[in-house]
């Protein structure tokens, strides 16, 4: 099991592949429990390929890699993977809520489906994560009912039901219009400094200046770390 001293992401001349294209080569870093990174790159450069293998929806097929301590390679195709996405916050654009239930039975969806048990015990943690995300009020409005904003915040708050180490974020501000963006940021500044490690797929280049942390970048096959060689942000 990991120490406290484990890197929650661990990659060593990793190849990222769709199908059987390389999208990315020899991609090696680190990312340490707590810390915050942001991924960028154009279009079709990678980054959901890259966050897709880090939460095991992608094979690595080659080089070596931990993500929240499970050796990756092999473990797309093995009966493990549940066992990761426990430790981890996956959040796309897309908000992927359930519309046909209230925004209380969608996160018991997930509570039931990571084998919580006790009514009273998944209620408690329901209201936990809703308060955190400042939607304290809304278990019991249906999704449609919530602007996009608050829709990302279910979604977040979905994310946070299992105490991750780890939130994955696939341009969770894409959607939203910029002041709704900023407070979504603001909420992930939050989260990530009562702990959590983030790794942040973003185009939103405004977002970055204003909220500065290390940058990842995916370009040419490649990805960049502005952590060892500082780089230009435009694209
Ligand atoms: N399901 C798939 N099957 C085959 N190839 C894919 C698949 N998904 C993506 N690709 C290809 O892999 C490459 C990387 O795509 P990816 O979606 O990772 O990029 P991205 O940087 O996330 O782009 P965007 O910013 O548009 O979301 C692209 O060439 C894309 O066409």
């Amino acid at each position: 099991m990991p120490t406290s001293a484990t890197p929650v992401i661990e990659l060593h001349d990793a190849y990222i592949m769709q199908d059987v294209n390389t999208v990315l080569q020899k991609v090696t870093f680190t990312l340490e429990k707590g810390e915050f990174a942001y991924l960028v790159g154009r279009t079709g450069s990678g980054k959901s390929s890259l966050l897709k293998t880090l939460y095991a929806d992608l094979p690595l097929p080659a080089g070596s890699g931990t993500v929240a301590g499970f050796p990756l390679p092999k473990l797309s195709s093995s009966d493990k993977v549940p066992f990761l996405r426990r430790k981890l916050g996956i959040i796309f654009q897309d908000f992927q809520l359930l519309f046909d239930r209230s925004v209380a039975d969608n996160l018991l969806f997930v509570l039931n489906a990571t084998g919580w048990s006790g009514k009273a015990r998944k209620q408690q943690r329901i209201s936990e994560v809703l308060m955190r995300v400042g939607l304290a009020n809304a278990a019991s409005k249906m999704p449609h009912q919530l602007s996009g904003g608050e829709q990302q915040r279910v979604v977040i708050a979905r994310a946070l039901l299992n105490e991750p180490l780890l939130l994955l974020a696939d341009e969770p501000t894409g959607n939203l219009d910029p002041d709704v963006a900023d407070s979504i940021m603001r909420l992930f500044v939050e989260i990530n400094n009562a702990g959590t490690a983030v790794l942040m797929a973003t185009h939103n280049y405004q977002l970055i200046r204003q909220y500065p942390r290390r940058v990842l970048k995916c370009e040419q096959g490649q990805l960049l770390d502005s952590a060892i060689a500082p780089f230009e942000l435009a694209l």
